[in-house]
């Protein structure tokens, strides 16, 4: 699931007539995805998604997640376009909710991919990293060191119910993490939630990127260690070195990583496995019992965590040196 709103064809109608849309065809809610409702609709004229945007986007960001993908599509990267209304506003209201308009990607995203796959997702990764360079509005990652401490504070007394002992390994795990979180890396505009979930293919080629609800300001090689987190590990909980290798050499193809990101490249895999644990562990605990949405497993990241703790140098993640 994702829909969490629903709406009703004549309110949608009403809705659209604020777009050069062409007239409603059909429209259907899409059950992937976790934070918002999103429907695809199909007019007279192309086909498109509608998103209304749930509690935990703040709407204070829309104008920076809807101007990005602008700004991003404008330079060349593959990602949707939110369709401005005939007042040129890219935002309306839909069913109380504050609500857009995207272009629709063509391509699906893949449920088991390969060392090829993640080259291609390394490519994108830093092909966006170039293209955010010059948006001007700036959005502070509100998941960062600072962020995880608050979300911890709203699991921790219940964390030893997922396994026992967390309570003391993620207090500790925070501790060392802002004491040791690395400064003055290069920076700019990062996905932060590139998951497969998140990269179309058409066949073998990357056709785009989508959902960038995450996305903010931070550290470029931090975006880099999520894709690693997310892509390069086996259903077993094994790090696939091949896929980190080709993804690395994708990523450098575009940006060379510098000696500096290369170092920090350990903690800042320990820091994004220890960020999706955080949200897993408290959409885990809070998330009602019979609620449509699926429950993603906290643990899969604690263990990406503990392996990331051993790692001596990024060499061990495929990079070449
Ligand atoms: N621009 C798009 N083109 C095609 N499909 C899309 C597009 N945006 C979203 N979708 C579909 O909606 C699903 C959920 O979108 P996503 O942005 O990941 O939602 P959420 O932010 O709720 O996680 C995607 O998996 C995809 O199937
Ligand atoms: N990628 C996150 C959850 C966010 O889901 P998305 O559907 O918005 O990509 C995770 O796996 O924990």
């Amino acid at each position: 699931m994702a829909v969490y709103t629903d709406i009703s064809e004549d309110d949608l109608k009403w809705f659209l007539t604020e777009y050069d849309t062409g007239t409603l065809l059909s429209y259907k809610g899409i059950a992937e995805g976790v934070e918002n409702s999103n429907f695809l609709l199909h007019t007279t004229k192309d086909p498109l998604i509608l998103t209304l945007y749930e509690k935990r986007v703040e709407k204070n960001d829309l104008p920076f997640f809807l101007g990005l993908m602008q700004h991003l599509a404008a330079r060349g990267l593959s990602c949707p376009l939110p369709l401005p209304r005939n007042d040129g506003a890219l935002l309306g209201t839909l069913s109380d909710r504050p609500a857009a308009l995207i272009s629709f990607l063509e391509g699906m995203w893949l449920r088991k991919p390969e060392a090829k796959h993640c080259r291609e997702v390394g490519k994108a990764l830093a092909q966006m990293h170039v293209a955010g360079e010059g948006f001007t509005l700036k959005r502070p990652n509100a998941l960062s060191v600072d962020g995880w401490k608050v979300l911890w504070e709203k699991s921790e007394a219940r964390a030893d119910e997922v396994e026992k002992g967390l309570q003391n390994e993620i207090r500790g795990e925070l501790d060392f993490l802002a004491a040791n979180w690395p400064k003055n890396l290069p920076d700019g505009v990062i996905h932060a939630d590139l998951f497969p979930d998140n990269v179309f293919f058409l066949g073998d080629e990357l056709s785009g990127l989508i959902d960038f609800y995450f996305a903010c300001n931070d550290l470029l090689a931090y975006d880099v260690s999520i894709i690693l987190n997310a892509w390069c590990f086996e259903k077993d909980g094994a790090y696939n070195i091949t896929k980190g290798m080709a993804m690395l050499e994708g990523y450098q193809s575009v940006r060379p990583l510098s000696a500096a990101e290369r170092a920090a490249l350990p903690m800042l895999s320990r820091g994004s496995a220890l960020r999706f644990f955080l949200t897993r562990l408290y959409d885990w605990l809070t998330t009602p019992e019979g609620a449509l949405v699926t429950k993603k497993d906290p643990l899969e990241y604690l263990r990406k965590l503990r392996f990331h703790r051993q790692i001596g140098s990024a060499a061990e993640y495929g990079l070449a040196a």
